[in-house]
């Protein structure tokens, strides 16, 4: 038998190109993989974390963002016990495109999922989405919110190991019981 205290899955979602699929290799296997290639449908990872001394394991599915796959993600919602919704820092329209990603969201997911919005590609040195816009619309939608950055690793750990610890909390967990 596999030695872990809780399973939890974790759903990607976000534009094409934010960087969804370098987040996942980066935090599973370590690695920036170059010349990634757009998700088709959707795929998942595995990681164990430990939190506190118990082991978590996280399903991760990173979905694909192009539209065309849109009702094949929107099925993985409903089982999700964690959302990350990704944007990328340099690139306005992925931000604007928000609002839609949340409709489908309330939409598709558990009303109790957790929500976690990501600001990606914080490396780039041509930022257009400044650090206080990100946090005001997490704040507006009840969201967690970070900046991280696949390519240089900056808080790519932290997101998941923080989405570890918040759905260990009593709360989360009974929901799927
Ligand atoms: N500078 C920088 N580039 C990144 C970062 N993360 C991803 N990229 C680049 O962004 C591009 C898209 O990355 P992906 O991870 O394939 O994006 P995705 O969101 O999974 O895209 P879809 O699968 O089409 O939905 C690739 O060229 C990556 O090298 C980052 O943190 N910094």
């Amino acid at each position: 038998m596999e030695d872990y205290k809780y399973l939890f899955k974790v759903v990607l979602i976000g534009n094409a190109g934010v960087g969804k699929t370098c987040l996942v290799r980066r935090f599973t296997q370590g690695i920036f993989p170059p010349g990634q290639g757009a998700t088709i449908g959707v795929d998942f990872m595995i990681k164990t974390v430990e939190i506190d001394g118990l082991k978590i394991k996280l399903q991760i599915w990173d979905t694909a963002g192009q539209e065309r796959f849109r009702s094949i993600t929107q099925s993985y919602y409903r089982s999700a016990h964690a959302l990350i919704l990704v944007y990328d820092v340099s690139a306005q329209p992925t931000f604007d495109c928000l609002p839609v990603w949340l409709r489908e969201v309330e939409e598709y997911a558990s009303p109790k999922v957790l929500r976690v919005l990501v600001g990606n590609k914080v490396d780039r040195d041509d930022r257009e989405i400044p650090p206080a816009v990100g946090e005001a619309f997490s704040r507006m939608n009840n969201m967690y919110f970070i900046e991280t950055s696949a390519k240089d690793c900056s808080n790519v750990d932290k997101l998941f190991q923080e989405i570890a610890r918040e759905l260990i909390q009593v709360e989360h967990f009974l929901l799927f019981q």
